[in-house]
């Protein structure tokens, strides 16, 4: 690979983030801009409004722009050589979608060197707030989507998932219902990746076959968008939507406005964006009995497989790195914000009080278990906490230290349970690779051993999706296609 730098960004949850890696793959830079602490007059948690209805969870457009802005002052200030970046790539946080209002892609086109991006792009959205993954508010478009392509298994086995309340398509549907003109309004739809690639091409952008995925309109088999999906969502949502396209695409070269306000080489690549689990996958090079366990702000566990297995629990997505294969996903809501509140309640908001209690509690909190769900769970779907001794008997509470074993026991435990229930094997040769903020944590990493009896793993960065796009920067320099730049 040619001596240079290759970027990989991450527009997730809480923050955005960007790592830098030579042609060897070593990690040259790191930078992060978290939204709640940097951009407070957004008012976010976590990164994001949930509204009063406790179902509606959105963050906003200008936010996620804005924090582009800082970051990329800050390694301006802090003397980074933007002129070596050879590509770039990155993922965004998977189902969430941006509205760009009738007329932006000029502006995107035609950006001033001499301003920030969020001060040019403040009326470009015909949504300010947009829906994220958080969001369990669509039960009714679900069900009205499954109906209309005769129930859940199908829509599984068309998009590889059936209708969940945070896929795209369902988010659609709801914002064509209740606010029409800012539908009509809208040029394109974009998913959190794929806007995020369009700051960098300074135009319009595809969305990638992985994240696309992950909408409840793509049929993963076809690699096209679904008919019949997509009528049952909203009118015209293909032109909407663009094209879709395999995750190595090379998009075009990286607009103007970047050369010259922060000196990237003209002839730096934009290879197409992808999910944060998706970019996870390529980051940890996954190998077969291999499972993946992300634990960020939600916890997933992911891995690579060859041949599709749609169920009505869990996600299959078109693989980011082999555009023919594939990687089965399990999505747990109650990810760090769970373990951060019982943190601060059960062990003083400190981590080290967390590890102690870990440390001093046995395997199996002699039979104590408990499932924390204070938001809507995704995987199963059940909010509350419920809390059961060893005889099996309900309880409203535990010691502290055994409310934080309880805690981490069950999340690792509901992993296990639900990979095997969709025929996932834990085998003598399986590993855990582990990844995202809370695999610091080797006392949480043991618990996830136990449970698993297997061998834990982690990578060098938990920013994992960040350095998925690095690597996949290059990998589409070296592999990926041309995609002529569409002209919309
Ligand atoms: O919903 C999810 C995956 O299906 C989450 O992991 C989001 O991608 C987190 F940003």
């Amino acid at each position: 690979m040619a001596e240079g730098a290759y970027l990989g960004w991450d527009f997730s949850t809480q923050q955005v983030k960007v790592i830098a890696v030579d042609e060897k793959l070593n990690v040259t830079y790191e930078e992060s801009i978290n939204f709640d602490k940097e951009l407070p007059e957004y008012g976010t948690q976590g990164g994001a409004h949930v509204h009063s209805d406790k179902l509606t969870v959105t963050s906003p457009v200008l936010m996620w722009v804005k924090a582009l802005d800082i970051i990329l002052e800050k390694m301006k200030s802090s003397g980074f050589n933007f002129s070596r970046v050879r590509a770039l790539s990155g993922a965004g946080q998977q189902h969430g979608s941006v509205y760009w209002k009738r007329g932006a892609c000029q502006t995107l086109r035609n950006l001033s060197p001499d301003l920030p991006l969020h001060q040019q792009l403040k009326s470009s959205f015909s949504l300010s707030d947009c829906p994220i993954w958080m969001d369990s508010s669509t039960t009714v478009e679900c069900r009205n989507l499954e109906k209309a392509v005769k129930g859940a298994q199908n829509l599984s086995d068309i998009t590889g998932s059936r209708a969940y309340e945070r896929f795209t398509g369902n988010q659609i549907a709801k914002i064509f219902k209740e606010n029409p003109d800012a539908y009509s309004q809208t040029e394109r739809i974009a998913l959190v990746s794929s806007f995020a690639a369009s700051l960098f091409l300074g135009s319009y952008t595809p969305i990638d076959y992985s994240d696309g995925s992950g909408m409840n309109l793509f049929h993963i088999r076809k690699k096209s968008w679904s008919q019949p999906c997509l009528d049952a969502c909203a009118p015209e949502l293909e032109e909407k939507l663009g094209p879709a396209v395999p995750s190595s695409s090379v998009l075009g070269p990286i607009s103007s406005y970047y050369v010259q306000r922060y000196g990237f080489n003209s002839e730096c690549k934009v290879i197409a964006f992808t999910g944060d689990n998706p970019a996870s996958l390529a980051g940890m090079r996954l190998e077969e009995d291999d499972i993946a366990v992300s634990l960020g702000t939600s916890d997933t566990l992911f891995l690579w497989i060859k041949e599709p297995t749609p169920a009505l629990e869990g996600h299959i997505f078109c693989n980011p790195v082999n555009s023919q294969e594939y990687m089965a996903l399990l999505c747990y809501k109650n990810g760090s914000l769970m373990r951060e509140k019982v943190r601060d309640e059960s062990a003083s908001g400190s981590w080290d009080e967390f590890s102690t209690a870990l440390q001093s509690t046995e395997i199996g909190n002699c039979g104590n278990l408990g499932f924390y769900f204070d938001v809507m769970e995704i995987t199963p779907e059940t909010t509350g906490r419920h809390r059961f001794n060893a005889d099996n008997q309900k309880v409203l509470n535990f010691p502290r230290k055994m409310e934080i074993r309880a805690l981490i026991e069950g999340q690792f435990m509901a992993k296990r349970i639900h990979a095997e229930k969709l025929g996932y094997r834990v085998v003598p040769s399986t590993k855990i690779l582990a990844t995202g903020g809370a695999s610091h944590n080797k006392d949480i990493l043991q618990v996830l051993s136990d449970v698993f009896n297997a061998p834990v793993y982690t990578i060098e960065t938990a920013n994992s999706a960040c350095l998925g796009c690095a690597y996949r920067a290059i990998h589409g320099l070296a592999v990926g296609e041309m995609f002529p730049l569409l002209i919309s």
